[in-house]
């Protein structure tokens, strides 16, 4: 049985008035204790988020880190340093930062490992854009995005990665994957997990990311292989990200 995480990335989003309202709506939210929610704010907001959320259990995520250790890296921060600080998870290989920021599969794989060895919870996010799902090659892409972050794991590393599957297209855009469409991607990714380890398969938790809110998270959340979401913009929306969480129960 996989617990079910909602996680909400504010992206460059969010403000301490938006932590507070978060830190009071949970305290009052009576959130199950079979559900798992990450919060992941700007860096700038890790402060406030720590101390709004430490009487409720909503863990702190964030949202890059650097591949090294330590050293002269202007403006960034490492894995080390969010560990210490109280972060539990941190994205690895979003759109945006492949995209915007031209990280390659092998940075992705770099900031993963750098997590691992952190001691932090990797959310590994993939997806194919509107090009390659209308070309047909959504699973290649996101089974390539997949096998070039965890192949080189060992197994005990892998068991520690939650993998985000969110459509290019679908993020930020108001157009939904459906269910089926989310599921099917979802099911080729457990199977191909399966390929190496069918344990870890069955155990390793899979979120659907991209335009998921408040209406459609139920539909989305009862598809046998989604065990969670990552959510954007809804999760700037105290009423909506509960509802959200709601949804998963
Ligand atoms: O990290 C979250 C995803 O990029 C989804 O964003 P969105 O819910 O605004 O589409």
């Amino acid at each position: 049985m996989r617990t079910p995480l909602i996680a909400g990335n504010w992206k460059m989003n969010g403000s301490h008035a938006l932590v507070e309202a978060f830190g009071r709506a949970f305290a009052d939210a009576a959130l199950p204790d079979s559900l798992e929610v990450v919060m992941l704010p700007p860096f700038p907001y890790l402060e406030a988020a720590r101390g709004a959320l430490a009487n409720v259990s909503v863990r702190l995520g964030a949202q890059t880190l650097n591949p090294s250790h330590a050293g002269a890296h202007t403006g960034e921060v490492s894995g080390g340093m969010l560990k210490e600080f109280g972060v539990d998870y941190v994205l690895v290989g979003h759109s945006e930062r492949r995209e915007l920021y031209r990280e390659t599969d092998d940075d992705v794989y770099d900031r993963l490992l750098a997590a691992l060895n952190a001691g932090l919870h990797p959310i590994l996010c993939v997806g194919e854009t509107l090009e390659a799902r209308d070309a047909g090659h959504t699973n290649d892409v996101v089974l390539r995005q997949i096998g070039h972050a965890l192949a080189p794991l060992e197994p005990e590393q892998r068991a520690r990665v939650t993998i985000a599957y969110e459509p290019v297209w679908a993020i930020g855009t108001g157009r939904t994957a459906t269910p089926e469409q989310a599921q099917e991607v979802m099911a080729a990714i457990r199977e191909y997990q399966a390929g190496f380890d069918p344990g870890l398969a069955q155990a390793m938790r899979l979120l659907y990311g991209g335009s998921m809110n408040a209406a459609n998270a139920a539909e989305l959340l009862a598809q046998p292989d989604i065990d969670g979401g990552l959510v954007g913009g809804a999760s700037l929306k105290v009423d909506d990200f509960l509802a959200i969480c709601h949804s998963a129960r």
